[in-house]
């Protein structure tokens, strides 16, 4: 996008402004009330309904403005907004629930700062402007570290002002961008956004042009792209004080503001006032421009706040000193008070059996607690959630059991067996991060009459988020962590306890609306015992997207980008050296090549971005082959269900009286019914969909029958093979914007001139697709090609010499090629199953084709392997594997 193209929307947007600020205005004017209602009635009826509907949200706007004047922070308006004006940046502190995400946009957007101004928008290479009007700022970002808060964060906002939300109209001044929504109008003054979204606009606007106010929300999560972001825009704000060699928004200033309940600002503070690594400022470092010394605003030193402090008051320590009038002036603010109390309870004694102790407390809830008082339950992931899930809905049938009238008139009534009258019924609605966004959303509608809700959760609705009706939460102090090693390309993802800040936050997800209670599995003493603050991710994470980010936006030198924490040199090599593997940096200057350009432009993770662009060097049946496998493999979780862990599933693997009756007639004719077959027919269903040697290939299956116009009832097709039907929405969400973007020329790769596009018809068509499809795949994941152990060097080397094999990795069946690290394959895979009872399956090796014997082990099982994952649980395992031959790898010019 070219610098004016940014600014065309403006302009709408100054028109749609102006014709929103007279209308209201007329509206306001009581002289204008006679009119406006004999407008009304003259009105054709689609006018009225627009003008009722306004009318609405006023009314709902003015209702809320009671509610919004009673939180903490709502007396603190003025000193929020001159501090702003005062100081670059604003460091805020206000606990869970006082009002800082909702608030403090609107309390900013009407300053005079926050107005988009006209510009001169491009200038010559000697610094001179060369004409074409255009503006710079007028609209407020406030990130948030997930879709979900981003999101109901903008509905509850766009309901207190009193104005419709995003696109639905051109006068709306409240929007939101998330990955594959952007929701927002020519007028939008006040835009939640992901952070990751606000790294994809950097892309493009490397200035944030658009606005005047970077507003960081949950800071505390540190999340790699919060890091990145706050580099960026120290950045710009250096650029902006004469630190940079141009200031792309001319004068133009941006404001940034840093919030959160429970982050330690001290390194924040530094961090943009340059102290610690700006050069010490000559003898009157300590003034300010009138030879003052640096006032608070200028220059606050983070202290810290507790309860019972105050904020920091004006700083004069040496070390803050060093901060020069030019550098970039941070102030601060405290937000004392939460608007409703939460009591926090420990159990007495550690708890053994986590999912049995939730499970009591809902019910203790639900069976001695009125409503309202929904419940929110906080655990370490999806599956652990699936678990509970499954214990809460037998709890719910058994109350339903339970409060049938008694069929023996000589049982005593309910009340006197010890139940209450008659309880309320149970909602019980899952929340994790893969799950379709319709799914998540209806946390936020109206629970049934006299029903209670119990939201199972994993910390997706940790932060930022208030759930209507939650009084009760329960924290399991665990969340699923990922840690990468990268001398092995290894991902460990386990079951960790979570830090003393993330506990705060859980509790703060009650007393929202009224006083709540927490609930904490664990005793008081581990709660002290836990981190304080949550590691930041940057510190333990893979950084391929981090490195192929910053070389994106011309970060030459890595190590000189500014991070509020440096990751490890190794990690920094680690992912430099993946991104080489990949073809998106030069191997000579290290800088971004074509494809790695077009690789940071795609919403999923480096090597998942160059499969789809080696795609594109095919037929369009490849593409959208590929894109299929892509948009499974960029959901955290599996799509295929555990068969016999789950209810439904088991009822579903009941088979009907019908095919009872095919399985005779099939046997009585001498055909062959496999005793699986006969007493689980989800799993023969299942296995129509494998592909004997490819756990993608068997996604591509699965996904291709899931879509096919020909399954007319997908959740009943989901249920017969033990599928996910959550996991398969999400899906297609992911491949209709997927096969979007895949459609545009920008993200075509010019196919060498030996590519062969001619596809076939036929099994022989199908075969060579299937083939095409796993050599993009290896565009993507050959660095993690892994052979036979038996025939790793190490192991070859020691069979000559006649010795006993001392391999360490003997016991693993596959080795690394690159690393040598010896993995498993997990037992999810097609291939785990195959690799205890080879040639099990009947059906055809579709995978392999005729090559079967080169590419196939004397122990049956495949020579090369690649692999999506690596993660680690009891051993390294190995996830999503297909067998590939290594002259496909050798051919591609890799491994040469
Ligand atoms: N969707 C909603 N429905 C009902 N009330 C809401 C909603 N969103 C916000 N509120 C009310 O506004 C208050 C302030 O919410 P806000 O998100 O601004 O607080 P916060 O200080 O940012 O909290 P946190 O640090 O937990 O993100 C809530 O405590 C709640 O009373």
């Amino acid at each position: 996008m070219s610098n004016l193209d940014i600014l065309k929307p403006m302009a709408v947007k100054r028109k749609a402004e102006e014709a929103f600020t007279s209308r209201r205005t007329q509206r306001d004017d009581p002289r204008d009330a006679v009119s406006d209602n004999a407008k009304v009635s003259n009105m054709p009826p689609a006018g009225r309904t627009q003008d009722a509907q306004k009318s609405k949200l006023r009314d709902r706007a003015t209702a809320l403005l009671k509610t919004r004047q009673q939180l903490p922070i709502w007396p603190h308006a003025e000193e929020v907004r001159q501090k702003v004006r005062e100081n670059d940046v604003l460091l805020l502190v206000g606990e869970t629930g006082s009002g800082k995400s909702t608030q403090i946009p609107q309390f900013l957007c009407s300053e005079k700062w926050c107005q988009s101004l006209p510009v001169l928008t491009s200038t010559t290479s000697n610094g001179a402007q060369k004409g074409r009007k255009g503006n710079i700022g007028g609209r407020i970002a406030i990130l948030q570290p997930r879709r979900v808060a981003a999101t109901s964060l903008a509905t509850r906002v766009a309901q207190e002002i009193g104005t419709p939300l995003g696109s639905s109209s051109p006068a709306s001044t409240v929007g939101y961008s998330v990955r594959f929504d952007n929701n927002v109008s020519p007028s939008t003054k006040i835009k939640f956004l992901t952070d990751g979204m606000l790294l994809q606009e950097l892309l493009r606007d490397r200035w944030l042009r658009e606005y005047s106010c970077v507003i960081v929300d949950e800071v505390h999560e540190r999340g790699v792209n919060v890091d990145l972001v706050l580099g960026f825009l120290r950045r710009i704000l250096e650029a902006g004080r004469g630190a940079g060699s141009e200031d792309g928004r001319q004068g133009v200033p941006l404001k940034i503001v840093v919030m959160s309940a429970t982050a330690d600002m001290g390194g924040i503070h530094d961090f943009f006032a340059g102290v610690g690594d700006l050069p010490v400022n000559g003898s009157n470092a300590n003034e300010g421009q009138n030879g003052h010394t640096s006032s608070q605003s200028q220059n606050e030193e983070w202290n810290g706040f507790s309860d019972s402090e105050t904020p920091a008051k004006q700083d004069t320590s040496e070390e803050n000193k060093r901060s020069s009038n030019d550098n970039i002036s941070v102030g601060s603010c405290y937000i004392k008070g939460r608007q409703y109390p939460v009591t926090t309870h420990y159990t007495s004694t550690p708890t053994t059996n986590l999912l049995d102790t939730a499970m009591d407390r809902i019910i203790q809830i639900h069976q001695h607690t009125p409503l309202p008082g929904d419940v929110l339950v906080f655990l370490s992931g999806q599956e652990m959630i699936e678990n509970l899930e499954s214990l809460c809905h037998t709890y719910a049938s058994s109350l339903n059991e339970q409060q049938k009238p008694p069929q023996q008139p000589s049982l005593p009534p309910r009340h006197k067996r010890g139940y209450p009258q008659k309880l309320p019924g149970l909602q019980i609605l899952p929340l994790f991060a893969s799950l379709p966004t319709h799914l998540q959303a209806r946390i936020f509608q109206p629970t049934p009459p006299f029903t209670r809700r119990i939201i199972l959760s994993t910390n997706i609705a940790e932060t930022s988020i208030t759930v209507p009706g939650i009084r009760h939460v329960i924290d399991t102090g665990k969340h699923k962590s990922r840690l990468f090693r990268p001398g092995l390309n290894l991902d460990t993802l386990l079951s960790t306890p979570i830090s003393q800040s993330m506990a705060k936050q859980r509790s703060g997800r009650a007393g929202r609306e009224a006083p709540g209670h927490c609930y904490r599995l664990y005793i008081e003493k581990d709660y002290w015992d836990l981190e304080k603050d949550t590691k930041p991710e940057i510190l333990q994470t893979n950084l391929a997207f981090l490195v192929l980010t910053l070389k994106a936006h011309n970060v030459d030198d890595v190590l000189d980008f500014p991070l509020l924490t440096r990751p490890p040199r190794r990690s920094l090599e680690a992912a430099l050296e993946g991104l080489l593997n990949l073809d998106a940096l030069d191997p000579d200057t290290s800088n971004i090549t074509d494809i790695g350009k077009k690789m940071a432009s795609l919403p999923v993770r480096p090597d998942l971005a160059r499969i789809l662009l080696e795609s594109s060097k095919h037929s369009p049946d490849i593409v959208e082959g590929v894109i299929d496998i892509v948009s499974a493999l960029s959901l955290e979780e599996g799509i295929f269900l555990p068969v016999h862990s789950n209810k439904r599933l088991q009822s579903a693997a009941k088979k009907s009286s019908q095919e009872l009756l095919l399985d005779k007639q099939k046997k009585k004719s001498g055909e062959d019914v496999s005793d699986d077959e006969e007493s689980n027919p989800v799993e023969a269903a299942r296995r129509q969909l494998l592909s004997r040697h490819s756990d993608h290939l068997t996604l591509l299956n699965a996904i291709q029958a899931y879509a096919s116009p020909n399954t007319h009832d997908r959740r009943a097709w989901c249920d017969q093979h033990g599928i996910s039907h959550r996991a398969m929405s999400r899906i297609m969400d992911v491949r209709k914007q997927l096969r979007q973007m895949m459609g545009s020329k920008r993200f075509q790769l010019a196919a060498p001139s030996n590519t062969n596009t001619v596809t076939l018809d036929g099994a022989l068509g199908a075969l060579q697709k299937r083939e095409t499809i796993l050599k993009c795949l290896i565009a993507g994941l050959w660095p993690n090609i892994a052979i036979l152990t038996s025939l790793a060097p190490s192991q070859t080397q020691q069979g000559q010499a006649g010795s006993q094999p001392q391999n360490p990795n003997q016991r693993a069946p596959y080795t690394t090629l690159l690393t040598s690290q010896g993995i498993h394959v997990h037992p999810s895979s097609v291939m785990f199953t195959q690799r205890d009872s080879p040639g099990r399956r009947k059906e055809d090796d579709n995978t392999m084709g005729g090559r079967r014997d080169a590419a196939v082990g004397a122990s049956g099982m495949p020579r090369a392997v690649i692999f999506t994952d690596l993660i680690y649980t009891s051993k390294p395992y190995a996830r999503n594997v297909s067998a590939v031959e290594l002259g496909w790898v050798a051919d591609m010019g890799k491994l040469s």
